[in-house]
């Protein structure tokens, strides 16, 4: 591969093709040569409920093409790629993260607290569905799929009063101005991963994965997502589980009062989040930036223990 262009290969959607875009132009900066390759998904074809559709729509022709050699290196989202580790594939890099959160597009600019009781808002994610009904704000919401031009187009239609979608596609598609308020986290924690990409070679393909790791790879993001991915695994949730997890790498003293990087976890679990009685438990934890794994399974440990069992998707 050092003669010929890395072949990159991504989804099709506006989104992932602006996602893909960022890491051909880091490779390009540090002087190689990139072939952009798209690949259709189930996911981009069909309008079901994910929950309908199985894990990995997103995901999984990708890494057929790449394990069937088509392309060099598979650029996903990181939250929408399975916990379970693909055999012959490696996670080559996680490049610097945008903006976690999520946000709220409403009508007339409004914020979530300024939607009159009954607003109808629309989210297919089990997780956004359980933290809007347990503000206890009286809202409607209304299950919708499909990319963010058709999700943000149900708003100015006025089908919708508002839509929750992750802030970072809407950065990466240039739709941030028509944000009308970036959601704190101790109302609505994101799903792991959100906003992180995962950059996917082959196994035996040493070269690339070098590469990849010394241009693309951010270890604070990498060792966040790790964690927070840790919480779902061990959960044994999928992306469309009612589960939220966000870790930041902090500045903290050791025991001789030395300045250390750790890494600080919040987790959240929903159970009844299909009835009228939805309950979210929370739990976090501070550790070493090198346990992101332990973090993880700690916090999930204490949301089983609060009855996380009950996971209703
Ligand atoms: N499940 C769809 C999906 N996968 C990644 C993103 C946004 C970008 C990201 O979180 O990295 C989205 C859309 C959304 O949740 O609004």
């Amino acid at each position: 591969m050092t003669d010929s262009p890395i072949r990159i290969g991504t989804r099709g959607s506006k989104l992932a093709v602006a996602q893909t875009q960022t890491i051909a132009n880091m490779l390009t900066e540090a002087g190689h040569e990139v072939e952009i390759v798209t690949v259709s998904t189930p996911g981009d074809r069909s309008s079901a409920p994910i929950a309908e559709i199985g894990v990995g729509v997103f995901t999984s022709a990708l890494r057929e093409a790449l394990l069937a050699d088509e392309i060099d290196v598979a650029i996903h989202s990181y939250k929408d790629l399975p916990t379970a580790p693909e055999s012959g594939l490696v996670l080559a890099a996680v490049p610097p993260r945008e903006d976690p959160r999520d946000a709220l597009i409403a009508r007339g600019g409004l914020t979530l607290g300024e939607l009159p009781p009954g607003s109808v808002v629309g989210t297919g994610s089990p997780r956004r569905i359980a933290q809007l009904k347990a503000l206890g704000l009286g809202l409607t919401v209304v299950p919708i799929r499909g990319n963010i031009d058709t999700r943000i187009g149900k708003v100015t239609s006025g089908e919708l009063d508002a839509v929750v979608l992750a802030r970072a596609g809407l950065a990466r598609v240039g739709r941030v101005d028509e944000i009308t308020e970036t959601l704190d986290p101790l109302q609505m924690l994101p799903a792991p991963a959100q906003g992180a990409l995962a950059v996917e070679t082959r196994v035996e393909d040493v070269e690339a994965e070098r590469l990849l790791r010394s241009v693309v790879d951010d270890e604070a993001t990498r060792v966040a997502a790790k964690a927070e991915r840790a919480v779902l695994a061990t959960l044994e949730a999928g992306c469309s589980a009612p589960v939220g997890a966000l870790a930041d790498v902090v500045e903290d003293l050791d025991s001789e009062g030395q300045v250390v990087d750790r890494l600080s976890l919040r987790g959240i679990a929903a159970t009844g989040v299909d009835g009228d009685s939805v309950n979210i438990l929370k739990a976090s934890a501070i550790a070493e930036t090198k346990d992101a794994d332990e973090l993880g399974r700690a916090v999930a440990a204490e949301l089983l223990d609060l009855g996380a069992g009950a996971l209703s998707s």
